[in-house]
């Protein structure tokens, strides 16, 4: 397999530019990555992805998943690059049936009562996730020095979606009814995703993620007071444990339609930088959250895809917005499979050139 970096121009990125962020600093030009920047809109990860069987695969076999993960830091110089895996590869270390059915998303055995929690095997989760930590070695290994590595899970209320509906869901019928029927058996659930999504970073941290992310992508689909149980709450058990354990190593969230409740969430959690999705209104980010902690995101997955004047408005909107303060440049969630490569490289560009990139 060819790791090799070479046509990175190291110029673009100054020294360890998104550790420095985390800190709180302010740098000329923001760091940036893209959610889902390795993913099937590169034609290299479609080979891959070919050659590897099932996604599961692909996220098991620590020498594609390493490949997969320098594709587009080789591409585009970004100051990041994130641990090609998933948030279901932990149900999948638990022991919980999970699969991808082709063109359908992500399936799982539901779990829905007790019972169904009882047949989690807690126990075995390292070992059962050891291809994963192995890439994080080997990706750490390979990269240059100034980029920085970010290892990720899911946040307990959308990892317990997935394991109790048993695929994507809009309106999580299961899920919501055991939390509200059951609050005490669904907090079981909850408490025993905290201690091994702190498990499963931990274990990524030591072998090499230097900064990792939480993603509560359906944060948005809870009323108040269940977003400060099943999100807020168990977000803070997760960053004061890794705090224990790892000082110093930064922890981003990610409460992907939040809207207000992102404030809450930043004031209560912890969490060392916030990451916004595309709703998130740039003022009131500046106001709310960045005079707190440095913020990533927001541009929208759908202007990357429209390239073009209308992709370099709403970049330099942000940039010349969020960019006053601590920030890193992000998308409002994962890039999709449509978009053109060269648009990825237009904004990389556009970003790696500011302010100078700025025309008005
Ligand atoms: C909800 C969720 C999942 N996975 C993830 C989330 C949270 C973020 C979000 O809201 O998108 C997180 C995730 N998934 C993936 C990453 C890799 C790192 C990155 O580049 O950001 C990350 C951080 C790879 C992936 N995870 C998945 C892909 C596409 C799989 C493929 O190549 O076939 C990738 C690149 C699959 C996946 N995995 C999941 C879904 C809903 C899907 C889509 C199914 C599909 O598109 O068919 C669960």
């Amino acid at each position: 397999m060819e790791i090799a970096l070479s046509q990175i121009q190291p110029q673009s990125r100054p020294d360890r530019l998104l550790l420095r962020t985390l800190k709180g600093e302010t740098a000329p030009r923001p760091p940036f990555w893209l959610m889902r920047q390795a993913g099937r809109y590169l034609p290299e990860y479609r080979e891959v992805r070919a050659q590897a069987g099932g996604f599961l695969d692909l996220c098991l076999k620590p020498d594609l998943a390493t490949e997969v993960t320098l594709q587009p830091i080789r591409r585009y110089g970004m100051d990041a690059a994130i641990l090609f895996s998933d948030i279901l590869i932990l149900p999948h270390a638990l022991g919980q049936k999970v699969w991808f059915a082709e063109g359908e998303g992500p399936r799982l055995d539901p779990i829905r009562d007790q019972a169904g929690l009882d047949r989690l095997d807690v126990a075995h989760l390292e070992e059962r996730a050891e291809p994963v930590y192995e890439a994080v070695r080997r990706i750490r290994a390979a990269l240059p020095d100034p980029v920085t590595l970010i290892g990720f899970a899911g946040s307990p209320w959308t990892v317990a979606t997935y394991m109790v509906e048993g695929a994507g869901s809009k309106e999580f019928l299961h899920a919501k009814g055991w939390a509200y029927k059951d609050p005490a058996g669904f907090q079981r659930l909850i408490d025993l995703l905290v201690e091994t999504t702190v498990t499963h970073l931990s274990a990524q941290i030591r072998a090499g993620a230097e900064v990792v992310q939480l993603f509560d992508s359906w944060a948005g689909a809870l009323a108040p007071a269940e977003f400060a149980r099943w999100s807020i709450a168990p977000t803070r058990a997760i960053v004061r444990a890794l705090r224990d354990k790892h000082p110093g190593v930064p922890v981003i969230g990610f409460p992907r339609g939040a809207g207000v409740g992102i404030q809450a969430y930043v004031e209560q959690t912890g969490v060392d930088a916030v990451s916004l999705d595309t709703s998130v209104p740039l003022d009131w980010a500046v106001s709310a959250l960045q005079s707190r902690v440095p913020v990533q995101g927001n541009l929208d997955p759908m202007a990357l895809v429209a390239g073009g004047p209308a992709l370099r408005r709403a970049a330099t909107d942000i940039l010349s917005t969020l960019g006053k303060g601590p920030f890193i440049f992000n998308l409002g969630h994962g890039i999709v499979q449509q978009t053109p490569p060269e648009h990825v490289a237009e904004l990389a560009h556009l970003i790696q050139e500011w302010p100078s990139s700025n025309q008005g």
